[in-house]
């Protein structure tokens, strides 16, 4: 039982596809971000879920279900769109108490229900106020008290963090991952904030013009991006477009060893600044870099470096080691790591693991 989105397409009148051809499987009880640059269609996809938009073509299988033909209510999903949306003329204990009322529930298990999600919710004391009377992360909670006491089977947030302040925005996030494992809830939240992403879900899917370009743990994220888009969207990163020469990605001073890839290809190499390890200068050492600037970030110095005057490079190191690097010292690099990327050897093995994707997909939702 899971969530199968299936071939969705999406165009709006007059407008491009916002949505190509999108088909993925979500698990139950995981928490899923939605992670993509403005404009990307995660909202789209979203609405798309809960029944408020069409799609132009696809299916929806929500926990074995098809909905896409469902209105809204028949989903049983819950929802929290970032402007709140509570009802403005309803006090905190209406708000929550709303669903229940719909589904109608007798009082005392509104009334009981009502008051576990205060409690939970930290809202206690707070049930005859109104919205305007709130602050805003005390309204996102009720917004999410109400969403969550009428028992969905899924939970949509659309940004649901973003109207409130840094701190509070943290707390909020520490918050909902509890909530998470205690009600052992299936959620799908947009953002476009990959720390966020990363902290938060149990899983990732990174949308770029329409298309999934990755879904995966965090960590394969971030540690196995599919994809350039994804590796550069997804934390900081050197990126360089080079081509295969001699087996390496060459990059002038810097030669980056290119395992089974084609002579003379196209290859673009990103290598993440925790992965460029910086020592003292030795005459010998394979590549040298000169220091522009270092930048004091709290815990650890960004070093920005340029290899035999030709290639800017960026580091990351440890504060014990950033308070001794000065502009101009020279030093030895080494890269620990790399990720390289070429459409040349791959286009076969793409296709095939996309087949195979809506193989299994159609399996799932036929079951
Ligand atoms: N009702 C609509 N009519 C026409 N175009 C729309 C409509 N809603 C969204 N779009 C377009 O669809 C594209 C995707 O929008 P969507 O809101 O899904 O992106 P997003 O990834 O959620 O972006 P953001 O992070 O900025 O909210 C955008 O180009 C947007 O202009």
């Amino acid at each position: 039982m899971s969530i199968v989105v299936k071939n969705v397409v999406k165009k709006f009148p007059g407008g491009t596809e916002v949505l190509k051809d999108l088909s993925f499987q979500l698990e139950e009880e995981e928490m899923t971000a939605l992670l993509g640059p403005s404009g990307s269609g995660k909202t789209t996809l979203l609405r798309i879920i809960a029944g408020l938009e069409q799609p132009c073509a696809g299916e929806i299988h929500i926990m074995g279900k098809r909905v896409d033909l469902l209105p809204p209510q028949q989903r049983g999903i819950g929802f929290v769109f970032q402007n709140y949306a509570l009802f403005q003329h309803m006090t905190v204990y209406d708000n929550i108490a709303f669903g229940l009322k719909i589904k109608k529930k007798d009082k005392d298990t509104i009334h009981e229900k009502v008051f576990m999600f205060l409690e939970k919710m930290a809202l206690q004391g707070l049930e005859n106020r109104y919205p305007h009377q709130l602050s805003g992360g005390q309204q996102q909670r009720v917004a999410l008290a109400r969403a969550l006491a009428s028992e969905p089977k899924l939970l949509l947030l659309d940004e649901p963090f973003a109207a409130v302040d840094a701190k509070l925005r943290k707390e909020l996030r520490q918050w909902i991952v509890k909530l998470h494992e205690e009600l052992k809830l299936t959620s799908i939240f947009v953002t476009h904030d990959q720390q966020e992403a990363l902290e938060v879900a149990d899983r990732v899917a990174v949308f770029n013009l329409g298309k999934l370009e990755q879904l995966g743990t965090p960590r394969e994220i971030y540690h196995r991006p599919a994809t350039p888009f994804v590796a550069s969207f997804v934390g900081d990163v050197n990126y360089y477009r080079t081509k295969v020469k001699n087996g390496n990605a060459d990059l002038g001073a810097l030669q980056i060893r290119a395992y089974r890839l084609i002579e003379g290809s196209d290859v673009e190499v990103v290598i993440r600044p925790e992965d460029v390890r910086i020592e003292p200068y030795h005459e010998k050492a394979d590549v040298k870099a000169q220091v522009r600037q270092t930048t004091f970030l709290g815990d650890f110095f960004k070093v920005e470096m340029v290899i035999a005057d030709q290639q800017s490079i960026i580091a990351t190191v440890p504060k014990e080691q950033g308070w001794v690097i000065q502009p101009q010292d020279w030093v030895s690099v080494k890269i620990i790591s790399s990720k390289l990327f070429t459409k040349e050897r791959t286009p076969a093995l793409t296709l095939l693991q996309k087949r195979k994707d809506i193989e299994d997909l159609g399996q799932a939702a036929q079951a």
